[in-house]
């Protein structure tokens, strides 16, 4: 068996991911939160799509004193069929139409009225204070890419631009398969127990990664438990099957014989990397995809960084996540053959930029660091020294 590189399983697992892709949908606005948009996002007219006022006060036709028109702005929309003639004024509220002749609003507070007369306290400036159609977008305009996730100010902008609903890519579905006779789900474990690290936070993880989960089931480990978790109805509606634990060749792991036995081949049957070595990615009959997540908890974590995020990725229009550059805060010796993510703070600095730092307690059963973490390091195997650019990954979830 020979290990993947840790570039390689992420390039094969979004590969992979983009075999699994559904067609996209279109949600209306209310439900667009968390999605990820399909298409360019383009303004359908230009933005505003009329010239407004940005003041309450007067629209006024050349220099003062003016005849005042109306006194009172009423409806926004009310400027409509107004012409102002020179030497002419009418109220205006922010966000009230400029009627054709306007030169400049004369915001209320720099106004009197005098003798039946509207009279400025200062010099306008040609155009002051009206909003010009077009100055925030053109027509046709692109206002966001297709890939992103949609969130408050993308949406907004969509509603304000003229969507009425947005086109997204489909969610993909994950079936959890939480394996581990010694695993328990609640209260404190007794010798050779251990608590499940993974139920509480998969799913939300899954949902931040783009996906969505769809059923979930806890075994203990055998090979026939392990098949029909594998192998289920509701694993066979799923997109991609998550497990947990069992990735290893004891004769208490059974993951990999059950992929065999449903027919699966594995892809990623491990991945030079620390912690995680023994993550693994199959392909499933139904087109299906599988991710074997590690039994240590930071192993499993980082192999949903490598593994699932960029299968994610591919299943819903996007690039994998990008490798970003740091300056690093310690010393790596070299590992030859292996990539090193490790659990990371920012330290600010004290002339230059922040520089990343290593976590405490991030030994592959530990989930302490993770727990402080900004980002994750990856350090390659030629290790890496303090002061000098390091890769890393922003947390995915
Ligand atoms: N002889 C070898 N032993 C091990 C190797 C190796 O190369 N040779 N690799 C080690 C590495 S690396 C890892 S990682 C683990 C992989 O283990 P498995 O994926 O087979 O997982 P399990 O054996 O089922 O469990 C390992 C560990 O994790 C705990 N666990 C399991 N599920 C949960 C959970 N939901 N929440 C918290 N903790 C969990 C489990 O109790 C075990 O302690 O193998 C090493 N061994
Ligand atoms: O994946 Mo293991 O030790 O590398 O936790």
């Amino acid at each position: 068996m020979k290990d993947h590189s840790w570039d390689g399983a992420r390039t094969d697992a979004h590969r992979l991911g983009t075999r699994i892709a559904a067609a996209p949908q279109t949600v209306p606005l209310h439900l667009a939160a968390g999605r990820i948009l399909a298409a360019d996002l383009v303004t359908a007219y230009p933005m505003p799509h009329c010239a407004t006022s940005a003041m309450d006060g007067y629209a006024v036709n050349g220099p003062g004193p003016w005849q005042l028109l109306r006194a009172q702005a009423g409806n926004p929309g009310a400027g409509e069929n107004l012409v102002l003639a020179p030497s002419e004024a009418t109220a205006v509220v922010t966000g009230s139409l400029v009627p054709e002749g306007t030169t400049a609003i004369l915001r209320v507070e720099h106004s009197r009225l005098e003798g039946g007369l509207l009279h400025g306290d200062r010099q306008l400036r040609l155009g002051a204070d009206i909003r010009p159609a077009g100055t925030e977008a053109a027509k046709g305009e692109l206002l966001a890419r297709a890939g992103m996730t949609l969130r408050a100010g993308v949406i907004a902008t969509a509603a304000v631009s003229g969507h009425d609903e947005l086109l997204v890519a489909a969610t993909p579905s994950v079936h959890l398969v939480f394996t581990g006779d010694e695993v328990i789900a609640v209260g404190h474990p007794a010798p050779g127990q251990v608590r499940d690290g993974f139920s509480p936070v998969l799913p939300q993880v899954v949902a931040a990664l783009g996906g969505t989960v769809g059923s979930a089931v806890r075994i203990g480990d055998s090979l026939e438990a392990t098949v029909a978790a594998i192998d289920s109805a509701s694993a066979r509606a799923a997109n991609i099957i998550v497990t947990t634990g069992g990735t290893g060749f004891s004769d208490r792991d059974f993951v990999r014989a059950a992929v065999r036995e449903v027919g699966g081949t594995e892809v990623v049957p491990s991945i030079a990397m620390r912690p995680g070595h023994p993550s693994m990615l199959s392909r499933l009959p139904g087109n299906r995809l599988l991710v074997a997540l590690p039994g240590n908890p930071l192993a499993a974590l980082m192999a949903v960084a490598t593994l699932l995020d960029p299968m994610l990725r591919g299943a819903t229009g996007r690039e994998p996540a990008r490798l970003r550059t740091a300056i690093c805060a310690a010393d790596f010796a070299p590992l030859p053959g292996r990539t090193r993510l490790v659990p990371a703070r920012w330290i600010p600095g004290s002339a230059g930029p922040d520089a990343l730092a290593p976590a405490e307690h991030v030994s592959p059963a530990m989930l302490r660091g993770l727990a402080a973490a900004d980002a994750i390091l990856v350090v390659g195997p030629d290790g890496a020294s303090a002061g000098a650019p390091v890769s890393y990954l922003r947390l995915p979830w």
